[in-house]
């Protein structure tokens, strides 16, 4: 047995320097992910931002932040939104009377005469404390039920609209990868949303208890505002640094979490199984995963021990900052500036203004960590809105004759700010309707790219030619109406997580599901015999993992898209070497079916490699390197005087290796199939 490579082997092999900005790396995550295994997802770059923020910097963004959870409410439930503006105002005012009123019976209590009459004057003044603190409680447990109220409509009406704007984006921004990051995060701001609302409420509410103690405070004497400040800071400081520690170490253990999470899965994994045995990968993975944890463990230790040194601090200046203050009001009654009660009503407004503050400092920091991703989530909007299919164009005609690219030029969208070489250039050629016309070409000649541009899922580059519907301009005609003119048969079909009626019939989602039509579609490409094995027939769920689902082969997929592409019924099919996972059998029923069709004057739009395939089609167009190499008959193509050499050479090589592998006595029953397919 080979001795396993271990965290150990590895400490002193690995020149990596650690990076300044992940010191908390471990040799073991350094040597399997080449550092910190952080996610490249887009809501990833937002994790933490407040920690870069101070004080001063998110009391200024603070305005702005409340302003757009404001926005999502109203748009969400303008009624529910006036019911916690209003209550939380109203119970500002009542912490602010009832802290008059508590002053008043401190008043009374603290005058002259007995006992029993300092009372009774403070009577009603108790009535207002007692009042004011019901009404506060009524007007909370109003703004909780509105807030409550408010935040699953915020979160739905968030997520629809991006939904709604998102499916409907050009292809080309599905494919671009910094609109995939702006989506990543902005799926996230969905959510943000809907907890800006609960910190929106929690800041309105600190801030508003914030300005009444305050006020209260000035009212009483004016020297009491800089000693709530005075008091309030150190423990806001501290509260923000204690958090902004407690983060750091949570995100530390994520990181290290993560990457033992993984480890464990590929343990674990069904695909890793073989290599994991044979190869002895288990105790080196296990040795890594320990190695990790024990790094891990130290940086906890260690922030756990910073967070306590923090904590302590921070108290000996809010307490440094206490003594200031009862020391100050002490100064203020020996003086003789102020009365015993106005102290003790400002001691109970300071603490309530304090613990105000507190929260809103904390409050502030996650509302700012959301309002990225919500800012993120409004980026989105815009862009998808700008990107968006145009709903609306030009009617294409009622019968096309033929669909025609003239000089179309084509470049998929760059990532990372290159600039990719176009993959059609100046291709023109015709696709005449009734016909079978076949598209083949070498492996990235652009022939699906071609088939995309046809379907209307992308559009030529700007200035990058034209696609006719007879006299229409592609670019310019009602998007919707070219989708409704083509069924795709292709070989990246989606697997939808649904039944297998659902499967097929989400070929035309717009009209209820027709169980006749779907019977026929799955006859027609032969689907229909796996599916009458399936447990529950047609009703069988399709997608392991879930209950009663069950997992179909990969051909067993492919016959299930094509039946998809035919219940669509679509004036042109486009056959994308649909059959690539069939066995031969399973192949020739599709060809035979397709070919029937074709008979039936359907058009037929078909790629394939295999040439021999294509010797019936009304016309071939031959791609190659992103250009239309030549186009004709099979025969015209094959002919050394019309043809350019590029079909006719591949058909050659084809077809000798075919020859060369057929043994020379054949069997009866293919003689007859050959027979039959030619
Ligand atoms: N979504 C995409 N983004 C960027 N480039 C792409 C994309 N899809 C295809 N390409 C590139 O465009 C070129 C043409 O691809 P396309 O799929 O059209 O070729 P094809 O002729 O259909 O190939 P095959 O016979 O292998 O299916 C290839 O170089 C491919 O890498």
């Amino acid at each position: 047995m080979h001795p396993a490579h271990t965290p150990a082997d590895t400490r002193h092999e690995d020149p990596v320097p650690e990076p300044p900005e992940a010191p908390t790396v471990s040799d073991s995550e350094r040597l399997l992910f080449g550092g910190e295994l952080a996610y490249d997802v887009g809501w990833e770059q937002h994790e933490g931002a407040w920690l870069k923020l101070g004080l001063l910097a998110m009391a200024r963004a603070l305005p702005r932040m409340v302003a757009t959870g404001l926005r999502l409410a109203h748009l969400a439930d303008a009624r529910a939104l006036r019911v916690v503006l209003g209550a939380e105002v109203g119970r500002g005012v009542t912490q602010a009377v009832g802290l008059v009123a508590v002053n008043s019976v401190l008043g009374h209590v603290l005058a002259g005469g007995t006992t029993n009459e300092r009372l009774a004057r403070a009577v009603p003044s108790l009535g207002l404390v007692a009042v004011t603190a019901l009404l506060g409680s009524l007007l909370r447990s109003a703004s909780t039920a509105a807030t409550g109220e408010l935040e699953p409509k915020v979160q739905r009406v968030a997520t629809e609209r991006y939904l709604g704007l998102v499916h409907r984006v050009e292809l080309a921004a599905i494919e671009d990868d910094e609109f995939h990051r702006l989506l990543d995060a902005a799926r996230y701001g969905a959510d943000s949303a809907r907890r800006m609302i609960r910190y929106c409420t929690n800041t309105l509410n600190s801030g508003i208890s914030l300005i009444a103690a305050a006020s209260v405070l000035t009212v009483l004497h004016v020297a009491l505002l800089p000693l709530l400040v005075l008091m309030t800071l150190p423990s806001a400081w501290s509260s923000l640094t204690i958090s902004k520690q407690r983060y750091i170490s949570f995100h530390t253990f994520v990181q290290h979490a993560r990457a033992g999470h993984l480890l464990g899965q590929l343990l674990t994994q069904r695909e890793a199984a073989a290599e994991v045995r044979v190869h002895e990968v288990g105790p080196f993975l296990l040795g890594h995963f320990r190695e990790m944890a024990e790094t891990s463990e130290r940086e906890q230790t260690r922030l756990a021990r910073n967070a306590a040194r923090i904590g302590l601090v921070a108290d000996g200046a809010s307490g440094a900052a206490t003594l200031l203050t009862y020391g100050a009001l002490g100064l203020l009654l020996w003086s003789g500036r102020m009365d015993l009660a106005v102290a003790g009503t400002a001691v109970l407004a300071i603490r309530a203004g304090a613990s105000s503050l507190d929260g809103l400092v904390l409050q502030m920091a996650d509302l700012h960590q959301e309002s990225l991703f919500v800012a993120d989530y409004e980026r989105l909007c815009a862009e998808a809105q700008a990107r968006a299919i145009p709903q609306t164009g030009e009617d294409l005609p009622g019968r096309v004759r033929e669909v025609r690219f003239e000089k179309v030029t084509f470049t998929y969208p760059g990532s990372g700010g290159e600039t990719p070489d176009p993959t059609l250039r100046e291709v023109s050629l015709s696709f005449p309707m009734g016909k079978v016309i076949a598209l083949v070409g070498a492996n990235g000649s652009g022939k699906s790219t071609l088939v995309k541009l046809l379907a209307g899922l992308h559009l030529p580059d700007e200035g990058g030619g034209t696609i006719w519907w007879d006299g229409v301009d592609a670019a310019k005609a009602d998007r919707g109406q070219i989708f409704a003119r083509i069924a795709l048969m292709s070989q990246s079909f989606f697997r939808w997580p649904f039944t297998v009626r659902v499967n097929i019939g989400i070929g035309r989602p717009t009209v209820p599901i027709e169980d006749e039509a779907v019977r026929n579609a799955a006859a027609f490409s032969g689907a229909d015999r796996f599916i009458a094995a399936l447990p529950r027939g047609f009703g069988t769920l399709l997608g392991r993992g879930y209950k009663g689902g069950r997992e179909a082969s990969g051909g067993e997929w492919q016959l299930v898209g094509i039946s998809r592409a035919w219940y669509k019924r679509a004036e042109i099919l486009v056959v994308d070497e649909p059959t690539s996972a069939l066995d031969a059998v399973a192949e020739q029923r599709v060809f035979d079916q397709i070919r029937a069709l074709a008979a039936t004057g359907q058009t037929i739009i078909f790629i394939t490699h295999r040439l021999h395939s294509v010797r019936h089609a009304d016309v071939i167009h031959v791609m190659k390197d992103g250009r239309l190499a030549e186009s004709g008959t099979f025969a015209e193509l094959m002919d050394e005087d019309t043809g350019t050499g590029d079909f006719r050479d591949s058909y050659l090589i084809q077809a000798a290796a075919f020859a060369d592998t057929v043994p020379a006595q054949r069997a009866p029953a293919e003689d007859t199939r050959a027979e039959e397919r030619s």
